[in-house]
């Protein structure tokens, strides 16, 4: 006896994940096909909760078609999302498509806990929430993504990639402030550093631009976005980074001090008058270059350079100055550097800034050769002369990209 043919087709297979980088005041997501990490879609929805917020949507199925945008008043991320649903859906690609397989999310501070993707459960998100107070400017943004996404699609897994996860194997030396260790140990005061998911693919991707595996390679990685981190990488094992407790410590950022003496902030509440949540405003959100100049656009700070204007040109040699320190105390860290890697916004597109950090450092084999450096390219490049000892790289990081690996990695159906 033969088995009847199925009446209906086997169902499409379900290799689809859609990535959610939910900032403080912006959504970055992909869409993509696992199968061959295609791109379907990508978009920004910026400016949320301003009157004028854009969300710029790019099909990119089938070869791609024309960008789409709104430029209208979006209250909140829960909007946000859900106004991206749409565009996703106007493209045959809605959420409630059965190709989904999870959506995968960049959740920022992760704590000690979390060391790997996770799959979202409510024990997940407790521990999410339970940290908004390190996070302040990004967490509650996480949550209400992944929040916003359940509702839409509850039967799907939703994966947090944390951007802790990485420095998880710092050495305590590292990782441990020189304060009253029960203190410290009572209200988990540790460094936890951020960006992790960055400076793990851009360290990864390091290696093989060198033609060398993981294991083989040192990477300074400098991840100079509108937040600026940098990490020191040991054979792929992270061994230092510059921010901390919270996304605040160690580089000039957009906005953000970076480095200040601990006392500053008593200075101010004792002689400026000013409370701990103006102090946290001030330099989270009022300081790094926008403090310094006015400007948090590195684009809008070179033009302003070029044209001789002082406080730009101060807001960058202070920017350039702390790098310089990081470079070298990484380096020293390290002991042997094989490259030293700028990434993201600034990183990937700030030809200055290069050439500046890296000026002076030729003792060390660090040099950057002009005409390299001036190339505009989206692809990974080396910038060092041939004869340089250590290799200067620009290496694009692609957070979403790799957030959908971590994510389609733990849900996917196993052949064994
Ligand atoms: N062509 C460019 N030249 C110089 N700086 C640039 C350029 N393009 C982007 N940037 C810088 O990159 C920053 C944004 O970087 P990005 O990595 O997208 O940040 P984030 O992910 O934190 O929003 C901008 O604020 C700007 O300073
Ligand atoms: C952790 C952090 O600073 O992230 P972003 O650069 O996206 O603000
Ligand atoms: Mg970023």
């Amino acid at each position: 006896m033969t088995s009847p043919t199925p009446a209906t087709p086997p169902a499409a297979p379900a290799t689809r994940v859609l990535v959610l980088n939910s900032g403080s005041s912006s959504v970055k997501y992909q869409l993509l096909d696992m199968r061959d990490s295609a791109r379907l879609a990508v978009g920004l929805v910026e400016r949320i909760g301003e009157e004028t917020s854009r969300l710029k949507h790019t099909p990119l199925l089938g070869g791609g078609g024309q960008s789409r945008e709104q430029i209208r008043p979006i209250a909140d991320h829960e909007e946000a999302l859900k106004a991206v649903a749409e565009e996703l859906a106007a493209d045959g690609l809605g959420l409630d498509s059965p190709e989904l397989a999870a959506i995968g999310h960049r959740v920022v501070h992760g704590g000690k806990l979390f060391t790997r993707p996770t799959v979202i459960d409510d024990a997940v998100l407790k521990e999410v929430e339970r940290l908004i107070p390190v996070a302040p400017l990004h967490n509650p943004a996480n949550l209400t993504g992944i929040r916003t996404a359940m509702a839409l699609r509850p039967d799907l897994p939703q994966v947090a990639v944390f951007d802790t996860a990485f420095h998880t194997t710092m050495p305590e030396s590292a990782a441990r402030y020189a304060i009253d260790v029960r203190t410290a140990d009572e209200h988990r005061i540790r460094r936890y550093g951020f960006h992790g998911t960055s400076h793990a693919y851009v360290s990864r991707k390091t290696a093989e631009l060198l033609g060398k595996e993981p294991q083989e390679v040192n990477v300074i990685v400098l991840h100079l976005g509108n937040g600026a981190s940098a990490s020191a990488v040991r054979g792929g094992v992270c061994v230092d980074t510059s921010m901390g407790l919270t996304p605040l410590e160690g580089l000039v950022m957009g906005t953000r001090s970076g480095d200040v003496d601990p006392a500053v902030i008593f200075h101010l509440m004792r002689v400026g008058n000013m409370s701990a949540d103006e102090i946290d405003v001030l330099l989270n959100k009022k300081s790094g270059l926008i403090g310094l100049c006015g400007d948090n656009d590195m684009r809008e700070i070179r033009r302003r350079v070029d044209e001789g204007d002082e406080a730009a040109r101060l807001a960058f040699e202070i920017y350039v100055h702390r790098l310089k320190k990081y470079i070298g105390a990484y380096y020293a860290v390290l002991g042997r550097v094989d490259a030293v890697a700028f990434t993201a916004g600034v990183g990937e597109n700030a030809a200055p800034v290069r050439e500046a950090a890296i000026a002076g450092l030729e003792e060390l084999g660090l040099v950057v050769d002009g005409e390299l450096n001036s190339v505009r390219s989206d692809e990974a490049r080396i910038i060092s002369p041939a004869y340089a000892r250590v290799a200067v790289a620009v290496v694009p990081t692609d957070e979403e990209l790799e957030i959908a690996r971590q994510t389609y990695a733990l849900v996917a159906p196993r052949n064994d």
